[in-house]
């Protein structure tokens, strides 16, 4: 009987070995496929939690989401090196900007997410099953990217409350998925959110994942991913007026930053 399953289990593993080996694509669907159903299981286990625990929409179960998908990475052979953490130590609000490569990103924001932190993440993703149930629970801010008018009524509202809730708010200015090794132009809302609030922007930025996961190529495979907390930059006394030079400081800075890290030539340097 034993000696059944093992025969099973090494005909399963010989299996999933020839379809790597014959075609990078089918190995990239296999561990997209997983790191999917992954998500839509452990939100599936973790939302009743979420309710016992904390009884309903709160950023308080943004903890125990995290725990959770802190465990993701060893499926995947992912390891993060992290710099910089005392920067998140500001007292009370402030918004936390960050490049976005992949879905794989909710591994590396969960590996330092801080406390009282939620983030602002498109609609659409409320519908997403069980993952969708998971991240309304925890708080996340919805908006409509197809109306400029309700997304910047949510981002105002989300600047009030914002001080009076004391919670930190992750924004990815970018505004989509980018795999390119490089940021996409900053849109403005997140700067717009920090310059109403008064609060600070932590930049943070990961390093470029493109030597172990490319989408176009379908390479997926094990990978170090560095990540850099960058000081906060107050917005003490600025104005609306403002809200485009701290977009392209925050911009140039975090550029930088992603090239450094991922050991790219800088700006000067680059012919494409
Ligand atoms: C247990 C298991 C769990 C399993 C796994 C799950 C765990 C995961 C948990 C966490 C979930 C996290 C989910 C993350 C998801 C990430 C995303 O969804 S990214 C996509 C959504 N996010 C964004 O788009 C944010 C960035 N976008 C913006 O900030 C935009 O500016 C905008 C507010 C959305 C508006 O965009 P758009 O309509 O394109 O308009 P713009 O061109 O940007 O702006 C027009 C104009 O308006 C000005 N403006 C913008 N915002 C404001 C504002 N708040 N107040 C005033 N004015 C504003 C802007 O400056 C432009 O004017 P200008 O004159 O041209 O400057
Ligand atoms: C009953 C309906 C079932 C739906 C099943 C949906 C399956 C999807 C399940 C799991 C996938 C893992 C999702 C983890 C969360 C990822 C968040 C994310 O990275 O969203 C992308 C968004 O930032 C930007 O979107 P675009 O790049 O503009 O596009």
């Amino acid at each position: 009987m034993e000696l059944g399953w093992l025969l099973w289990g090494a005909a399963v593993l010989l299996l999933l070995h020839v379809l790597m080996g014959l075609s990078p694509a089918v190995n990239f669907a296999l561990r997209i496929g997983f790191y999917s159903f992954l998500c839509l299981l452990a939100s599936a286990l973790t939302a009743p939690v979420c309710l016992l625990v904390n009884g309903g929409r709160t950023v308080k179960n943004m903890r125990i989401i995290r725990a959770v998908v802190r465990t993701f990475k060893y499926f995947f052979g992912l390891r993060f090196e992290v710099k910089g953490l005392e920067n998140f130590k500001v007292e009370g609000p402030a918004i936390i900007v960050s490049n976005h490569q992949s879905i794989l990103d909710m591994m590396g924001l969960m590996e330092i997410l801080p406390d009282n932190c939620v983030q602002v993440a498109k609609k659409e993703l409320m519908y997403a099953g069980t993952v969708g149930l998971i991240i309304y629970l925890g708080g996340v801010i919805f908006i409509n990217r197809k109306s400029t008018t309700d997304a910047k009524m949510v981002m105002a509202e989300v600047a009030k409350s914002m001080t009076a809730d004391n919670v930190k708010v992750w924004v990815y200015p970018e505004g989509t998925r980018n795999c390119t090794g490089d940021l996409l132009p900053f849109k403005k809302g997140a700067f717009h959110i920090a310059v109403q609030a008064q609060v600070p922007v932590i930049p943070v930025v990961y390093s470029s994942f493109t030597s172990f996961y490319n989408p176009k190529t379908k390479l997926f495979t094990s990978g170090k991913i560095k990540v850099e907390v960058l000081p906060p930059i107050e917005t003490k006394g600025l104005t609306s007026d403002d809200v485009s030079d701290l977009t392209d400081r925050c911009f140039h800075t975090m550029r930088e930053t992603l090239f450094r890290l991922s050991g790219r030539p800088s700006e000067s340097k680059k012919s494409s």
